[in-house]
């Protein structure tokens, strides 16, 4: 904690944050009950502890605001009072909590249980989205089977939240009208700590369009080829339901259809863990093995013994992935539904990048345990499943027969990760975009389902398989709209992730600029005390310093800036220029006309 003088403030501060511990304990409990098995019961407890610890945190916060420390002279003591003095939707009447807490987990609730009728056999309808629609959207190639999974998932997990959401959207901006906020756009902002984050999120959007727009171009003519031009237009917006993701976010599943060098050997690590027989747990002890390599924290007996990492056949669970610190004795835990393939690979790394980071900041004081920027939770386990992911790596743990690719396999390697990570930033954009502008209510209520479909065709060139209206209501068909969850932290995170690999790969000695066999794409930071040491000491400081600064001691950078993303990437855009060049492909797409009013 703080050190120097003040000590009956420093003495303050211990205290109330030794008492917010023991609430944000309780607090996680509860809410691990209702995720980890989703009853009224669980769900109605879980907000009970909300509502009576939001009594306690609204008094701490003005408690510490009377005191006035924040114009302390000390900056350590100063940041603490300013985060101690922080509250959100705790500052709502307990009644308006209450509404608001009850709309939310009801969304969480309808999300958790929605199940969709099959379409080989509509008698069934006990499908759920994890494991069985995601594994069809992902691996189908029937146009129709695919359209009917997500009309089925849309109509059923978004349009009867909307009642819901409208209550969430108002009591929403109402708690953030009373913490001085215009609106809860604005709230959400703020946890960036950066006075032009919108200007320099939009900068850092246009910076990587180029890419996208030539990345959607290629995928757009090779899906017509396959499909036929009456199913995938050559110069229109790409049918959502082909690209092997229920929100279009990453379209890496579809890879088959589209590598560049189709004739180019695959490595199909799904097929070769099933192939050794790779246990979910496997997967995690990959994972901690991977950490511990590096000299940071291993998985502490607690995580194996309380984590629920595969769905239960007794009970309905949360099964969308998280990661949870419940603030003692490192009990840290994950929550998901694993399966054994490449995409849980990435899902496992991750949450443990979240793991990691509650492991590492743990000393810090209670309103220090978190990340200064809400993107560099997001960038821990990314930034490993970057070197997990290398064919290097695959090489090193027995899961690829190659260490080093020649040209074209190479660019088959870049493509299938540009169909993650340059793929899910217009997505990611957008999926806030949209919610500030319902927050800042630039759309009207009536139009709130049109707007977001516009919104995803002008930034992502994609569209539903069918037409969508005002009686449908899409947004919380994803988890993160229903869960009340930010999501520009992904955004953010898929951004800073290149500027940590860029960092550890150099003091790993994986990466020198200009060589061509220390490059980005073939960087595996495996087992570098110097990478680890580096990471270890940017995540402990945790939410103790302001993020431009531990964010310089660890990359040399002061922003969130693509230039390493864009470096990584640099080989496969000079191929997909060319290659679009040669094809003929067309760039850019119009607005969809699949939005009806
Ligand atoms: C794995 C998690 C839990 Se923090 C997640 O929600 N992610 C990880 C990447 C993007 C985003 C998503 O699934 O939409
Ligand atoms: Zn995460």
């Amino acid at each position: 904690t703080c050190s120097g003088d003040f000590p009956e403030v420093r003495d303050f501060f211990q205290r109330e944050g030794e008492l917010l511990r023991q609430r944000r304990r309780e607090e996680f409990l509860a809410a691990w009950d209702y995720n980890t098995n989703v009853t009224e019961e669980n769900r109605l407890n879980m907000i009970a502890v909300s509502a009576r610890n939001a009594v306690e945190n609204l008094k701490a916060s003005q408690l510490v605001r009377t005191k006035k420390y924040k114009e302390l002279p000390d900056p350590c003591l100063k940041r603490l009072a300013e985060y101690a003095g922080e509250i959100g939707a705790e500052i709502l009447s307990p009644e308006d909590f209450n509404t608001m807490l009850n709309a939310v987990s009801s969304m969480q609730s309808n999300y958790a249980n929605t199940k969709v009728c099959s379409y080989k056999d509509p008698k069934d309808c006990s499908l759920t989205l994890e494991p069985h629609v995601q594994e069809r959207l992902s691996n189908s190639r029937d146009p129709k089977e695919l359209a009917h999974y997500w009309k089925e998932w849309y109509d059923k997990a978004g349009t009867p939240m909307r009642d819901n959401f409208a209550k969430y959207v108002e009591l929403s901006n109402k708690a953030a009208k009373l913490n001085n906020f215009t609106s809860a756009a604005e709230y959400w902002v703020h946890m960036y700590e950066d006075p032009d984050f919108e200007k320099n999120l939009d900068d850092v959007f246009q910076a990587i369009l180029p890419l996208y727009r030539e990345l959607h171009g290629y995928v757009r003519q090779r899906l017509s080829r396959h499909y036929g031009e009456d199913i995938v237009s050559p110069n229109g917006n790409i049918p959502m339901h082909l690209l092997g993701n229920m929100w279009g976010q990453q379209w890496d599943e579809i890879i088959d259809l589209i590598k560049p060098f189709p004739n180019k050997p695959f490595v199909d690590v799904t097929a070769e863990m099933e192939k050794q027989k790779y246990s979910v747990r496997k997967l995690f002890e990959l994972g901690d093995e991977f950490f511990q390599s590096l000299g940071m924290s291993a998985l502490p007996e607690s995580f194996w013994n309380l984590s629920v990492i595969e769905k239960p056949k007794d009970r309905t669970i949360v099964c969308h992935a998280s990661a949870w610190d419940f603030y003692q004795d490192n009990d840290v835990r994950i929550k998901m539904c694993t399966e054994v393939d490449t995409h849980y690979l990435y899902v496992v790394h991750h949450e443990l990048g979240h793991i990691q980071y509650y492991l590492q900041y743990e000393k810090q004081p209670t309103v220090f345990r978190g990340a200064p920027n809400p993107g560099f939770h997001e960038a821990v386990g990314d930034v490993i499943a970057l070197s997990v992911s290398s064919a290097k790596h695959l090489n090193t743990i027995g899961l690829a027969p190659q260490a080093e690719l020649d040209e074209e396999s190479r660019i088959n390697e870049l493509f299938r990760t540009s169909l993650k990570k340059i793929v899910f930033l217009p997505f990611a954009y957008t999926m806030d975009k949209y919610r500030y502008a319902v927050f800042r209510n630039e759309i009207d209520e009536h139009n709130w389902n049109c707007a977001f479909w516009q919104m995803r065709s002008e930034y992502s060139g994609i569209e539903p398989p069918i037409s969508r209206n005002d009686s449908d209501f899409d947004p919380p068909a994803k988890y993160h709209v229903s869960a009340d969850v930010e999501y520009l932290r992904y955004f953010a995170a898929h951004i800073f992730q290149f500027q940590f690999h860029k960092a550890m790969c150099s003091k790993a000695g994986q990466y020198v600029k200009g060589d061509a066999h220390k490059t980005l794409d073939n960087c595996d930071i495996y087992k570098s005390k110097e990478a680890g040491s580096a990471f270890s000491h940017f995540l402990t400081a945790g939410a103790s310093r302001h993020w431009t600064e531990v964010l310089k001691e660890f990359t040399g950078d002061t922003t969130m800036d693509p230039a390493a993303l864009l470096e990584y990437f640099e080989p496969l855009r000079v191929w997909l220029k060319e290659e679009n060049r040669k094809e003929k492909v067309k760039i850019g797409w119009g607005l969809t006309d699949k939005v009806s009013h």
